[in-house]
């Protein structure tokens, strides 16, 4: 059971005093988002985040008991590297969601070998046309910079990609801070997703989330609860 339960109009702030609690209970929502999906429209697509924080969580979900053959699983946003390397967020997919039960899901990945970013980016673009948009479901996650996807604050070209009417799907990101190029799906398609999770752990996360929503310079994570027609789901544990 949520420890807090705080609410704005951009976001609902659910807290768990263990990680372990956090992740039962996100795997929940999560399971039942795309079972509803499923029974509506016969197929769940889910976006999930890499980094360091979604393994519990992607244990938890691997083993919920839906029709995980029904389901697309493709990823908020990848570094470019190949799915060998440990910095990949598609490594990170195989090893902890694509067990167990939801070994049957279909993933798409967004890094292929290409000469850069750009030709990657405009060839998942055209692949990840065919997807059943919107997604049903999409969890976030946050560094303490206040970057979410790859939108980094001090990215190239940062208003292209926190443009919420763009029609791109994937696009690609340059950032001195994100240690190396990366594709990320547009706002514009996240913030239309049935479902916005933001799973978060640790105090230095919680100060970066509380200064996001605060007056003052506008963070990349902002964007999305500015944009995104229905509150966020913040999930946060010590
Ligand atoms: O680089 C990334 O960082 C964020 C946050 O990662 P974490 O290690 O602090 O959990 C992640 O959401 C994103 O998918 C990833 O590419």
């Amino acid at each position: 059971m949520a420890r807090e339960q705080l609410n704005s109009a951009a976001y609902s702030w659910n807290g768990f005093a263990e990680r372990q609690e956090l992740a039962a209970a996100l795997a929940g929502h999560v399971a039942g988002r795309l079972t509803k999906a499923i029974a509506e429209r016969g197929t769940g697509l889910l976006a999930v985040s890499g980094g360091t924080t979604p393994a519990k969580f992607f244990a938890a979900l691997s083993a919920m008991p839906i029709a995980w053959d029904k389901v697309i699983v493709t990823l908020v946003d990848e570094r470019f590297v190949p799915a060998s390397s440990p910095r990949s967020n598609a490594g990170l997919v195989a090893a902890n969601l694509l067990q167990n039960a939801a070994k049957a899901a279909r993933f798409v990945p967004l890094y292929h070998e290409a000469v850069g970013i750009e030709d990657a980016a405009a060839s998942d673009n055209a692949a990840l046309q065919s997807l059943p948009w919107p997604l049903d479901v999409v969890v976030l996650g946050m560094g303490p910079d206040g970057h979410t996807a790859s939108f980094f604050p001090d990215a190239d070209d940062l208003a292209k990609l926190l443009d919420p009417s763009s029609d791109r799907i994937v696009l690609p990101v340059h950032a001195a801070s994100a240690g190396e190029p990366r594709l990320t799906l547009s706002l514009a398609r996240i913030v239309d997703a049935g479902f916005i999770a933001l799973h978060i752990e640790g105090e230095d996360k919680r100060t970066a989330f509380d200064s996001a929503v605060a007056p003052g310079p506008r963070k990349p994570i902002r964007a999305v609860l500015d944009a995104a027609a229905k509150p966020v789901e913040v999930f946060w544990a010590p």
